[in-house]
């Protein structure tokens, strides 16, 4: 903003200068350009906070950004919205937890908004795997909306997702891993679970394989699934049903192995009665029969009569995928409706809010 000529190549300089000094926010307008450092920087934690709200410090930040926004949400009574965008990789979702944690410093006091900081390790093991640009990409658009009393408190959150990348849990680019919780699961289960589940190593899943990459360097995947789990019993996700998740995780990792047997010389196909199939239909508390009959038969209504028609294997492949991709993403929406539930403002709703939209990156090259 203080810049005499604006031209790209006095911005670029500018941001490049700043960055070299490890200052990573750079003022624009009513606009925050954060550059990723890629690196821990000293610029957050309490002490930062406190300047910022006391206004002793007044450089460009995100802190900033959060601390103006609650500000005029008082003053105005209007609803604040921060939007953050950027290609993948380029910083969206470190810095939408960073405008959170400053919300909840300052409007914090009554819990709910360590249950809101607590719903990010969740969404990201079912919603963020490791891409070749990012190590912990969200496949999902994201809009939390935080709420506020008149007093100014955080008194609860909703949060929105958009579009999640489907595809990913049946096939995915080599060097690329799928969603981290299938990983996070077969790491960290205990035993009990891990029978229950009749869980093995990833390497030896269909839909993990293909990509020949099962560990992110600096990750412990048994580590995140403790957090994981610690997270949804802060959010309120009963025993019973976190064993029910795991269970249609499980359950999606064992469809990849379902495979066909050829019955006749048209290539149609009936499921093989092995490990797989015998895993998947307990899982999913139905019999191996229907589990053929839904993988390997198409059903149909043509002029008020059902017909059912057999599938080939090419056709019963996919839908056996469909189905994977299918239960994963109602068990993501349960998720966050389940979220949802537990940061409901309810009656409480009495003040404003504050959303921060964090909307996945494009791919540019
Ligand atoms: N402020 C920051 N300080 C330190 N590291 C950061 C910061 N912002 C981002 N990073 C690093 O960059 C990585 C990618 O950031 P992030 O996941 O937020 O990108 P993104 O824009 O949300 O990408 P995608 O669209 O793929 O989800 C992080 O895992 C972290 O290592």
């Amino acid at each position: 903003m203080q810049l005499s000529y604006l031209s790209e190549p006095s911005v670029l300089y500018n941001l490049q200068y700043r960055y070299s000094q490890d200052m990573i926010y750079t003022k624009a307008g009513p606009v925050l350009v954060a550059v990723n450092p890629f690196k821990k920087v000293a610029l957050y934690g309490n002490e930062y906070i406190k300047a910022y709200r006391n206004k002793t410090m007044d450089s460009p930040h995100v802190y900033a950004i959060a601390d103006s926004a609650l500000r005029e949400m008082k003053s105005d009574e209007v609803n604040q919205s921060i939007i953050i965008s950027g290609e993948s990789g380029a910083g969206k979702t470190e810095t939408a937890k960073i405008a959170m944690q400053y919300l909840a410093s300052l409007g914090g006091g009554s819990g709910i908004e360590y249950e809101i900081l607590q719903t990010n390790p969740i969404l990201e093991a079912f919603g963020n795997a490791k891409t070749l640009r990012n190590d912990n990409s969200s496949r999902f658009g994201k809009l939390i909306e935080i709420h506020f009393s008149t007093t100014g408190r955080i008194c609860g959150a909703m949060i929105q997702t958009f579009l999640l990348e489907k595809s990913r849990v049946v096939q995915c680019a080599v060097g690329e891993r799928s969603y981290h919780i299938f990983y996070q699961l077969c790491a960290g289960a205990p035993t009990t679970l891990r029978e229950k589940l009749n869980l093995k190593k990833v390497d030896e899943y269909k839909y993990l394989k293909q990509s020949c990459c099962y560990s992110i360097a600096g990750v412990d995947d048994a580590e995140m699934f403790r957090a994981v789990t610690e997270a949804m019993n802060i959010v309120h996700i009963s025993k019973e049903d976190q064993d029910n998740v795991f269970a249609m995780v499980s359950a999606v990792l064992w469809l990849g192995d379902v495979s066909f047997t050829i019955i006749d010389n048209e290539n149609h196909v009936e499921i093989t009665v092995e490990e797989a199939a015998e895993t998947v239909s307990r899982l999913l508390g139905c019999s191996i029969e229907d589990l053929n009959l839904v993988l390997s038969k198409r059903h149909m209504k043509v002029n008020n009569e059902n017909i059912v028609q057999k599938l080939t294997l090419t056709q019963a492949t996919d839908t056996r995928d469909a189905l994977a991709k299918a239960l994963y993403a109602s068990l993501f929406e349960w998720l966050v409706e389940q979220i949802n539930k537990s940061l409901s403002v309810g009656k409480r709703r009495t003040g404003r809010s504050i959303s921060i939209l964090d909307i996945y990156g494009f791919e540019s090259i």
